[in-house]
């Protein structure tokens, strides 16, 4: 049976050494949604992430892609899922040293058998869907930031992958720039039929392209819901999230003795 989620996460745990990163995640994203991952930095989207792409591999509990298991897969199943996973890490770094055109190429040199003349047709098609057909002989460093940004979508969906995953995808980039990437990530999950997984900062671009959002603090999922819930959510965490707001359950400063304790330990240690 084909199950609705492509990806199925439950009681997932993941320490470095002995710091746990996350705890007891369950997560479920389904076939054809483009769900969000946000939360403070360092609560662990990122490594999330590399527990699904299988850079890493958890302590405990069950991680399926499209109802396989992939903390089990050996080297040869992961190779063949990733080919099936698109992703776009933060900031996306282009090949600085070949054209725009190659650096969509170049993984479908790296995994297909493709005929040249249809690689061709696949690159430009790709750079159209980013509209960017017209810059494929440009140099990255002849590109804007959002430019840049566009190739390296067009990068990541060079495969036509069944899952989409983007780490911080609008990091550096002004509001116009932030509006277009958001409007094309959700624009190719649904040309594509694929599912995507968006971990970012930035929550009110994401509310406005999402269909689900899941928040992490501390390794935790502290909630979750559909776009209209998380604005209307009553819950402390989201809150402060959702709205920008300098201090709340996540605190302002990095933790630390009460000032004046620390003072006078200084001053007797001194
Ligand atoms: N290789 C590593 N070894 C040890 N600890 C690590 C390693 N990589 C990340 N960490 C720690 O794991 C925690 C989670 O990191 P992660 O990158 O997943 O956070 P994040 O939520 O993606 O943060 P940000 O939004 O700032 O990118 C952090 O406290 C980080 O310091």
């Amino acid at each position: 049976m084909v199950s609705d989620s492509l990806v199925s996460i439950s009681e997932l745990n993941f320490s470095y050494d002995e710091r746990a990163i996350l705890k007891g995640i369950n997560m479920e994203v389904p076939r054809g949604q483009l769900v969000a991952i946000m939360g403070n930095s360092g609560c662990g989207k990122t490594t999330l992430l590399r527990l699904i792409g299988g850079q890493l591999k958890p302590t405990s509990g069950t991680l399926l892609v499209d109802g396989q298991s992939v903390p089990d897969m050996n080297h040869k199943a992961l190779y063949a899922m990733r080919r099936r996973m698109g992703m776009l890490f933060q900031f996306g770094a282009l090949f600085t040293d070949i054209s725009v055109f190659e650096n969509v190429a170049y993984l479908m040199r790296e995994h297909t058998d493709l005929t040249e003349e249809m690689i061709c047709d696949m690159v430009l098609m790709k750079l159209n869907a980013v509209g960017l057909r017209g810059a494929h002989a440009l140099m990255p460093s002849e590109l804007s930031g959002g430019m840049a940004r566009r190739v390296a979508l067009a990068r990541a969906i060079a495969l036509d992958p069944m899952l989409i995953m983007y780490d911080e995808p609008f990091a550096g980039l002004d509001p116009i720039s932030m509006g277009v990437i958001g409007q094309l990530i959700r624009r190719l999950n649904d040309a594509l039929g694929a599912t995507s997984l968006l971990v970012t900062h930035d929550v009110q671009e994401a509310l406005q392209i999402v269909d689900y959002v899941y928040f992490v603090s501390d390794g935790q999922i502290v909630a979750r819901g559909t776009p209209d819930e998380i604005r209307a959510s009553k819950e402390p965490f989201v809150h402060q999230f959702v709205y920008g707001e300098a201090d709340g359950p996540v605190h302002f400063h990095y933790p630390s003795a009460p000032f004046t304790e620390a003072l006078l330990r200084e001053r007797a240690d001194g």
